[in-house]
């Protein structure tokens, strides 16, 4: 079973949130107060998450990539995510996070099963990170990558959210972290989310940044592999990791979208910038997964072809990529 959209696009990777908290407030994700939270009877239990983890593995899902808010904030994830991996047809399960409690997760997440990291971080600068993420301690961040290392974690891809005036002055810093490392560095245009009124003078188009690199270092291009997510990727010469470029904004990597996703409230959205989604939660709390199978291919029939960012910015209310996962 597979499920191909309107578009011809075939759909295999599911983003599956599991909460809206956060132990971080990164000013490109959230409003300096936050973002309201869901009440505890709004988030799905793990038996709802896993139900819909099940009947999207058997529509034609075959990675799912965990996220939040901060995934590793939720109390009794590993053994959740245990259960995941053993979802016959599932082919790759990853997690996305901040990184802030992976010195402790780590090992444990390994050992359920949990095949790569992606890890957030903004800046290698103590005083600019913690500007960045409203208070964040980078030590920790920078420990959790070292003991996602140790416990046997393939080298972690790095995120960073590029902003002109805020980061954009660490581009070669994290670059050149990969000729050190093994690790992937992939830059994100910033996305605006938030509806910032300046967003398209904060946001770095992804040529931009490769240009910036591309005259400090020569770089070659790297081929993408079936089930990859948005990144185009390079590796500067010599160099054992890798540099990928995001372009959400610019880019861009709707006509190969793979995903949908859904919010830790149960709301399914085929497109990140949608302002259309339908919430499986009543689905998710009874037993009927032909009902609920049968609206997932429905949501993939829908998913609309591209968002029209770079020449209308976001026309809804902003999108809190806490509560939706990124
Ligand atoms: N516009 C848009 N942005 C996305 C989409 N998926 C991921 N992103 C953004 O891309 C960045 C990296 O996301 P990750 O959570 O690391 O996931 P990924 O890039 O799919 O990961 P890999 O599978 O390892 O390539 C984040 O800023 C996301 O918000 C998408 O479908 N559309
Ligand atoms: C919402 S976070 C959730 C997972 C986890 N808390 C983390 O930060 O990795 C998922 C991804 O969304 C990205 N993101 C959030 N807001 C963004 C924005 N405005 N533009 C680009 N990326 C954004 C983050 O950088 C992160 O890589
Ligand atoms: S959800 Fe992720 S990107 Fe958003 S504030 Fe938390 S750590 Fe930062
Ligand atoms: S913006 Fe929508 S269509 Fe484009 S890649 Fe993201 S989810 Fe897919």
């Amino acid at each position: 079973m597979e499920m191909i959209d309107g578009y011809g696009r075939r759909i295999n990777y599911l983003r599956l949130s599991v909460t809206d908290r956060c132990n971080l407030r990164c000013r490109y994700c959230m409003p300096a107060d936050g973002v309201a939270k869901l009440d505890h009877q709004e988030v799905l239990s793990y038996e709802e998450l896993y139900r819909m983890a099940f009947a999207s593995v058997a529509c034609g899902i075959r990675k799912i990539r965990i996220t939040g808010g901060e995934p590793l904030v939720r109390k009794g994830l590993v053994p959740f995510l245990k259960r995941l991996t053993e979802i016959k047809g599932l082919r790759e399960l990853v997690l996305t996070t901040n990184g802030i409690l992976l010195q402790e997760l780590a090992l444990p997440l390994r050992q359920a099963g949990v095949a790569r990291l992606n890890v957030s971080l903004d800046s290698l600068d103590p005083e600019n990170f913690s500007r960045i993420t409203r208070g964040g301690d980078l030590s920790r961040v920078l420990a959790g990558i070292e003991a996602a290392e140790r416990a046997g974690f393939p080298p972690v891809k790095i995120n960073m959210v590029v902003m002109r005036g805020v980061n954009d002055h660490e581009i070669l810093d994290f670059a050149a972290l990969t000729r050190k490392k093994a690790c992937t560095v992939r830059f994100i245009e910033y996305m605006p989310t938030l509806r910032d009124e300046d967003w398209d003078v904060q946001s770095m188009p992804g040529a931009e940044i490769l240009q910036q690199i591309a005259q400090q270092y020569p770089l070659l291009p790297l081929v993408s592999g079936e089930m990859a997510g948005p990144a185009r990727n390079f590796r500067i010469e010599g160099a054992p990791g890798a540099i990928g470029i995001i372009t959400p904004v610019s880019g861009h990597f709707c006509e190969s979208c793979n995903r949908i996703r859904m919010s830790a409230s149960g709301q399914v959205r085929g497109c990140l910038f949608s302002n259309r989604s339908v919430n499986l939660k009543a689905l998710l709390g009874y037993g009927d997964s032909g009902l609920l199978r049968q609206t997932l291919r429905r949501i993939v029939r829908e998913k609309p072809g591209q968002h029209r960012l770079a020449e209308e910015g976001v026309q809804t209310a902003s999108i809190a990529m806490s509560r939706i996962g990124g």
